[in-house]
Parts: C-alpha cells; structure tokens; sequence
C-alpha cells in the first residue's frame, strides 16, 4: 500500500507526509520509489517477457532527474529524451546510450551532435530537414544513427486538445502523403550515414480508449506495406508511443497496460502474417503513466478568506508555479488535509494558490475537515508533469523532490534558493 492513514495523518510509501513537510518544508514532490518500480515491473510482466522483440522507452519527459532516470535503468527499461538538457541528465546518470531514444520536432545541430556523439540507440526525425541535417553530423563525425520517421497518423483521440498530438494538423510528425514521404524515406534508405528502422507514432495524452492506438498502428503497418512495395525495404522497427491514462479523480477509470497492448500486439502479429512482412520490433513511450500516481505534493495552507455568499479559499504556499496543469489543461485534481487525514469532511473549499494569477486555482470546492492555516494540503497524482512544468512565475523557488521508499526518505531535488532563482541575471555597467 503506498497510501496510508495512520493516527490521523496520510502517509506515502511508509512515510509520514506531515513529517516530511516539517522536515524538508513546503511546497514539496514526494515521489514513491515503489510505485514506480510497481509500474515497471507491470510493464516487464504484461509487455517486455510476454513478448519478443519488444521494448520500452520511459518518456522520461514526465519527470527526469538524475535518482527516476537510476530507478529506470535498474528496472530494465530504456528512456525517450526531448532536448538537450534531458539527455544531458541522462548522461550525467551514465544512462546506457543504447537504449536512448530522441525525440523532438526541433533538434538543434548541436544537440544532434550530443545524441550522435553519446551514441544514443535511436534518433526519431521529425522534420524533413532533419535528416540531412543529422547525415552532415554524421559524415563530419564518421559515425552511424539508427532512426525512425515520426508520422502523423491522423486520428483524432479523446483527450483535451492540448494533449493531442496525433491529428492531421500537428506540429508533430511527417504527414503521410507519399509525395511528401516517400522521397525522404528513400533518401534515408540510401543513405550511408543512417540506418533507418522504421516508424514512430504518439497521438496524445492520458487516453483511456485503446482503439485510437489500434488505428493508428494499423497507419503504421499500412505504410510498412508500402515501404515494402515501393523500396523493396523491410522496417525493422515500429514505436507506438504512449499516452496510456491515469487516475487523477475516481471518474478516471485507469486500464491495465494488457488493455492497451494485448490488441495491439495481435493486430501486429495478424497484419504482418497476412500482409508478409517480418514482425517488426515492438516499442512503446509510456510516460505519465510511470510516475504520474507514485507523486503528490505538499503544501502548506496560509491564507484563508471567506467571501460572504460565495466561496471559501483557502491558499497554498505554491500552485500553478509547481502544477500548471489546472491552469493550461483544466485538469482536475484530488486532494486531501494530510494532518487531519481522519477527520470528518466539514466544509467546502477552493484550493488557490498564491500566484498573481486568476486562473492559479488548484481544485474548486472541495470537501475538506475544518481547514486552518499551517495544515499541510496533499495533491494527488502530481508525479508525472508537476516537477517537470514547475517554473519560476512570480520568482517562486522550484520545490525539493523527496524519494520515499518504504519507510525511508531522501532528498533528490533540492529546493532551488532565491540565489539561484537570479544567479544569471546581471547588471549592466550602464545601469550602475
Ligand atoms: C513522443 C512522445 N512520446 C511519449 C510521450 C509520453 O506520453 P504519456 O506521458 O502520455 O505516456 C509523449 C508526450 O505526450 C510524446 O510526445
Ligand atoms: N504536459 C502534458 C503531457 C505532454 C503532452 C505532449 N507530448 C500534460 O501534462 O498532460
């Protein structure tokens, strides 16, 4: 049991949240190690043992520090990097380069020049300049990239628009006219400096359906025929991303990762034997569903208003600066008072948080016991992009992370200081 309530208080992977607050302050990530191994392990049993060939990259987007990117590696899967500094860290981690993959629609020279240095396992171009642009680092460097094409798949999934990637018009991916296509998969297939493995898909976020994957990996497995047809060329590889869902309130009803990858690696094996193609390997990018429920956050309320007639507020020491996600997505969070973990539910209050900023609501109106100042306030599910989108607005330090493991706790982000929040700034000579 990660969540527990002992002696009035919730406690997180054996450790005792209001302690933790006192211990490390506010606002703070608590992250549960075991949950996150319970994740992986669940991969590793419903995907990577159960089939051949197959394999998984964490989109380590969804919260990447040096301690996940350890936890990562250990339980044997590989990770997805968008930018420099990602793979910076994982380099730092010394996280096996063959078993990065790089994504990103925009790749600077220079970060291609990191990727292909460190020789990290898969490049996915996402760009039709792309490509030259990583044959020229190669030449210069005489090495090799392994790649695959993010393709736009074109359907259409139920989840907020902002967290859909795979529809016609997205900044993501290659569209699928061949016109367009086919000459860069040819280039790519002739080209000395790349191997090309195949085609890479991700059509959004926190998805609960699994038939908008199945479309679109039949996209895929079409456009492998014709690959096949046209080159004579066999991909060896196919990566249908992630965006397997999860529970932020009790409406989410979260599938197992067999609901989602049962079907879909039938519909693979079925397509490939009666379209004769050679079963690819099999990648997928899971993110927040990794890491997503093992986190909440810590906050301590302050302020307290009641506007007559109209609602209670009570303020946080943090918000939209440590969870953005109400704010750009609407999403909807549960949470609870993590001192008060046992006492009847009295009263009705907004969560704010204390940005200067209208729409820096937490939860509307929920139902909490009677809320003082000083009570710590827990969020549930902050473990995927929380940490990752905290910010600096209103000069707001980015919180310490805490990694709880059954009972023990340590510290793996520390709090950022108001030093470092300005250590780039300067003064010009002009200005003194
Ligand atoms: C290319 C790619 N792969 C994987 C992911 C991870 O998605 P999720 O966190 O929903 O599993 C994303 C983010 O949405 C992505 O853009
Ligand atoms: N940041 C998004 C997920 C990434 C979507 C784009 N790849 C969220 O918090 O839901």
């Amino acid at each position: 049991m990660i969540k527990e309530i002992k002696n009035n208080h919730l406690y997180w992977d054996g450790c005792d949240t209001v302690e933790l607050a006192e211990n490390y302050g506010t606002p703070l990530y608590v992250i549960s190690q075991t949950a996150i191994e319970n994740e992986c392990r669940a991969l590793q049993k419903d995907f990577i043992k159960k089939y051949d060939n197959v394999h998984v990259a964490y989109a380590s987007k969804a919260f990447n520090n040096l301690a996940m990117l350890k936890i990562i590696e250990k339980e044997g899967l590989g990770i997805d990097v968008v930018s420099g500094g990602e793979l910076y860290t994982a380099i730092q981690a010394q996280f096996p380069a063959e078993h990065i993959e790089f994504n990103g629609n925009n790749k600077s020279d220079e970060e291609l020049a990191i990727a292909i240095d460190y020789g990290v396992g898969r490049i996915i171009v996402d760009g039709s300049q792309e490509l030259d642009r990583i044959g020229e680092i190669c030449r210069k460097k005489e090495k090799k990239a392994n790649i695959l094409f993010r393709i736009t798949p074109e359907v259409d999934v139920a989840t907020h628009q902002f967290i859909s990637t795979g529809q016609k018009d997205s900044k993501f991916g290659l569209p699928l006219d061949e016109e367009f296509l086919f000459p860069i998969l040819q280039q790519a297939i002739t080209m000395p400096e790349v191997d090309f493995y195949g085609i890479h898909f991700h059509i959004g976020s926190q998805l609960f359906d699994n038939t908008t994957h199945l479309k679109a990996a039949k996209v895929a497995l079409e456009l492998a025929v014709r690959i096949k047809e046209k080159f004579d060329y066999e991909i060896k590889e196919l990566n249908y991303g992630g965006g397997f869902g999860v529970r932020y309130t009790q409406d989410d009803q979260r599938q197992s990762y067999a609901y989602f990858l049962d079907p879909l690696m039938a519909l693979t094996e079925d397509f490939c034997e009666k379209n004769g193609l050679k079963r690819p390997a099999i990648a997928i990018e899971p993110g927040r569903s990794i890491v997503a429920e093992a986190g909440i956050t810590l906050h301590t309320i302050g302020s307290i208003k009641t506007l007559p007639h109209i609602r209670k507020y009570a303020a946080i020491d943090g918000g939209m600066t440590d969870n953005v996600r109400p704010g750009l997505y609407q999403a909807i969070y549960t949470g609870m008072v993590a001192n008060k973990a046992d006492q009847p539910l009295e009263e009705t209050v907004t969560i704010s948080g204390k940005a200067c900023e209208s729409t820096d609501i937490l939860m509307k109106d929920l139902q909490v016991p009677l809320i003082a100042s000083g009570d710590i306030f827990t969020t549930f599910t902050t473990g995927a992009y929380g940490y990752a989108m905290a910010n600096n607005y209103n000069k707001l330090a980015i919180p310490a992370v805490v990694l709880v493991n059954k009972g023990q706790a340590d510290i793996i982000v520390k709090r950022q200081t108001y030093a470092q929040i300005i250590q780039n700034e300067r003064i010009p000579d002009s200005l003194k």
